[in-house]
């Protein structure tokens, strides 16, 4: 299977670095970007063959992942359409764009399929949403299924509208991760250890604790109530947290994430 990036940015790195050598050999993956940096060190990493535009190689693969903003992506489908394959499966992991917006851009191409991956795919622990445009093929469905779970899980939808609401929760949602840690580094070392220490303690214990809710089939909040002893130091925690507001701090966040989604492809699909 011969696949061609059009944007060779952080997501799609994060994909190529699950993908080559893996699901295929990375001389099968072809990266268009106009940044020649960029090419440059996906080529030393993964033996990728590269082109500043659109070219012969894109109009070669079988599958074409458009991996640019999502602003870029009205111009990106312009330069492509005439290169793509009518029997080309399109990718597309933009935060926003609609597939009906998209599917115009390009001419009236069937074969689309909106994902939201994040960026764990890079150590193949991505989970990407995906939902199929009608004219998608069975087979082209399972091709697309067998590329983003070589970089993690998927999880299919029947309603191309809920995949705003992945991009608020697991699209954007390793940068909640991230701060949470940073808060809890930040703590460590007002209260005396180290940044190292602050960054082991935290992440190991995020990572242990995710990993106890991926194996348990209990809800989150007992898993929470087994920490929490009456009285005691997590008690002490949650109820600060309680009073600033923390979980509905963070269900807002992913809400305005998720509308932030929906008002891009509003936006930006307006003729
Ligand atoms: N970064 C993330 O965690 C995630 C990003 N996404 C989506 O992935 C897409 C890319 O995001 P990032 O990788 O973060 O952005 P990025 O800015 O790192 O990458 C975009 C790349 O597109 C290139 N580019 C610009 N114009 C181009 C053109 N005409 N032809 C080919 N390439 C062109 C740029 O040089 C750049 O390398 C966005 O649509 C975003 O919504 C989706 C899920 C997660
Ligand atoms: O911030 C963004 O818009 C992209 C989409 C999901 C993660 N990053």
């Amino acid at each position: 299977m011969k696949i061609a990036f059009i944007g060779g940015g952080n997501m799609a790195s994060a994909l190529i670095s699950g993908l080559a050598g893996k699901f295929t050999a990375g001389s099968n993956i072809h990266v268009v970007d106009p940044n020649a940096g960029a090419l440059d060190k996906l080529h030393a990493a993964h033996g990728v063959t590269t082109a500043g535009t659109v070219d012969a190689a894109v109009a070669a693969s079988d599958v074409v992942v458009l991996s640019v903003k999502p602003q870029q992506m009205r111009d990106v489908a312009a330069s492509l359409k005439q290169h793509l394959r009518s029997d080309a499966l399109v990718l597309s992991i933009a935060a926003g764009i609609r597939g009906a917006d998209l599917a115009r851009w390009l001419g009236g191409h069937a074969a689309i399929v909106r994902t939201m991956p994040n960026t764990p795919a890079l150590i193949g622990r991505g989970i990407t949403g995906m939902v199929a445009m009608q004219g998608v093929s069975d087979a082209q469905k399972a091709a697309a299924d067998a590329i983003m779970k070589a970089v993690g899980e998927t999880v299919w939808l029947d309603d191309e509208a809920m995949i705003d609401p992945v991009t608020g929760v697991s699209g954007s949602g390793p940068a909640y991760v991230f701060y949470f840690l940073e808060a809890m580094q930040q703590a460590a070392v007002e209260l005396g250890l180290s940044a190292e220490q602050g960054r082991e303690l935290a992440v190991a214990t995020f990572a242990g604790a995710a990993e106890l809710a991926k194996r348990s089939d209990e809800p989150l909040s007992v898993l929470r109530e087994r920490v929490t002893s009456k009285g005691g130091t997590t008690y002490a925690a949650l109820t600060s947290m309680e009073q600033s507001g923390v979980k509905e701090a963070v269900v807002n966040a992913v809400k305005a994430a998720s509308a932030r989604g929906r008002e891009l492809g509003e936006e930006l699909g307006r003729d």
